[in-house]
Parts: structure tokens; C-alpha cells; sequence
């Protein structure tokens, strides 16, 4: 089977600086793989070149047996890469349940009548409603998101990006900010979604991290170090060096 994601030497230079060194990966359908690495060493930038919003200086994405190297964020989204933002265009004063529709709208462009109510669409609220359970947020479907705690605000924006049911979610960072309690939820959710879903996860909560990934691949400088399933990863000798003193890498 092909892999749902082939990257080949991509590069990303900010003047005399490689954020993205050559960067080559696999990720196979269903898997869960995190990129880990400390702090600058090119994880977003990766990231944003997958999602499309960076362009890469040379090097290629394939995704779902397609080259979309040079394809716009919303031609990705369309193919199944999706991408979880860190919500902007959220409307505070619509309920969970309307901006979850919304997305989908966006999403699917002009198939929806504008001219009916959107809630009265089945085809916008049913993949709403069962998105925002996936995101365990059904108790929340009718509250204004103004009212939503941080942690609840980030499972609307998982809710955003599994309505569209991508082939690939990107995750940046989806436990930034969050409590212990919250990223447990979190863990739970993802653990949940595993195998339905390619997830590439970054993540800077190494528990979670260690208990998710299939693979983990190690990013320093731009370049990955080692890629291998946790156990690997922990063992690995380069690995310990470059997180010399770091705290943070349960290993
Ligand atoms: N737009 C930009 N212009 C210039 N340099 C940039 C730009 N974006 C990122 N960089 C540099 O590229 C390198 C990689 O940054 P990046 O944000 O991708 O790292 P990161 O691993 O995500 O870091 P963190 O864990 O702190 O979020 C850093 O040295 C950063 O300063």
C-alpha cells in the first residue's frame, strides 16, 4: 500500500539558516508518528510546509500518491490534509455546534444553500454533531464558545478539522497551554482516534508524546536524527546527547 505521506529532502532556508534540513519521512495510513525536537529546531516550520502555508525551497511532499508540493493550503485541505489551527476564525458568539458547521461549510464551498438557516441542514449538522463527539465535546454542542475553557477550546478545534474527515491531521501542538488534567483528555481523545486517522503530532508534552506515537522521529537543527518506534528512540544514544540536560525527555 502507499504511504498517505512521502516527504524527499525538503528544505527550508531563512537566510544563511536551514530550518528544514533535507528532511526526508514516511507515514503510513493510520499511523500516528511525532515529531519531537528542541525548541527552533524546525518542528513549525515542518509543519507549515505540509499544511502549504510555507513553500519549501526545494525538495517535494507526496500525499496520498499525489505530488502536492506546490498546492495552496485549501487544496491540500480538499485532498485530506488537514491541518488544526490554533483558532482565529472562530465566532465567539456561536454556539460549538454552529462553528463546527460553519467549518464544514467552508470546507465544502458553495454545495450548501446559504439561503437556509444552517442549522436546518442535516448535511452541515450530522457530520457537526459526530465530529464534536469524536472531539468529546457533546456536552458542550450548544454552548456559546466565549464559554469554553481552554482545553475545551482546543477539542473545538480538533472538532474543526475531524468534520471534513481528513486523510492526515497535522497537530501543532494540540496540549499547548493545558492543564494536566486537560492534555490527559486530550491523550485520551487521540489514543481514541488512532488508526481511523494519519496523525503527525507536534508536541512538546513528552508523556504524551511517548504514549501516542507509533514512531517518533527527532529533529535537531533542521535535521532528523533518528526516526523509530518509542523504545528505539529512547534507547538511542545521539538522541540522549542532543537532550543532554533536557528534562522533559522521559527517557
Ligand atoms: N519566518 C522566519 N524568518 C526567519 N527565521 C525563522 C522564521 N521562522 C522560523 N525561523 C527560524 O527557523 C528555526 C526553526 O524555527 P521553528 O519555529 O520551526 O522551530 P520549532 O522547532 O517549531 O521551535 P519551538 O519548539 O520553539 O516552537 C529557528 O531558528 C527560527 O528562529
Amino acid at each position: 500500500m502507499t504511504p498517505i505521506l512521502k516527504i524527499d529532502s525538503l528544505v527550508k532556508r531563512y537566510g544563511g539558516l536551514l530550518a528544514t534540513d533535507h528532511v526526508s519521512l514516511t507515514l503510513g495510513r493510520g499511523e500516528l508518528h511525532a515529531i519531537i525536537g528542541p525548541n527552533g529546531a524546525g518542528k513549525t516550520t515542518l509543519i507549515g510546509q505540509l499544511g502549504g502555508e510555507a513553500r519549501p525551497d526545494s525538495g517535494s511532499i507526496e500525499f496520498d500518491g499525489q505530488d502536492v508540493t506546490a498546492l495552496m493550503p485549501a487544496q491540500r485541505a480538499l485532498r485530506g490534509l488537514s491541518r488544526s489551527y490554533q483558532i482565529t476564525s472562530v465566532f465567539p458568539e456561536f454556539t460549538v455546534l454552529e462553528n463546527v458547521a460553519l467549518a464544514m461549510q467552508a470546507h465544502c464551498g458553495h454545495s450548501f444553500g446559504f439561503w437556509k438557516p444552517m442549522l436546518r441542514q442535516a448535511e452541515l449538522t450530522a457530520p457537526a454533531l459526530r465530529a464534536i463527539e469524536q472531539a468529546g465535546l457533546a456536552h458542550r454542542a450548544e454552548s456559546p464558545v466565549a464559554d469554553l475553557a481552554h482545553g475545551e477550546r482546543r477539542q473545538l478545534e480538533l472538532a474543526m478539522v475531524l468534520v471534513v474527515e481528513p486523510k492526515l491531521l497535522l497537530l501543532d501542538e494540540p496540549m499547548a497551554g493545558m492543564s494536566h488534567q486537560e492534555s490527559g483528555k486530550v491523550v485520551a481523545l487521540l489514543q481514541s482516534l488512532k488508526g481511523r486517522y494519519a496523525m503527525l503530532l507536534v508536541e512538546h508534552d513528552m508523556d504524551a508524546v511517548f504514549a501516542l506515537a507509533d514512531r517518533i522521529s527527532v529533529l535537531v537543527y533542521g535535521r532528523i536524527i533518528a526516526t523509530g518506534t518509542p523504545a528505539e528512540i529512547r534507547a538511542n544514544e545521539e538522541v540522549r546527547t542532543a537532550y543532554l540536560g533536557d528534562e522533559t525527555l522521559p527517557i
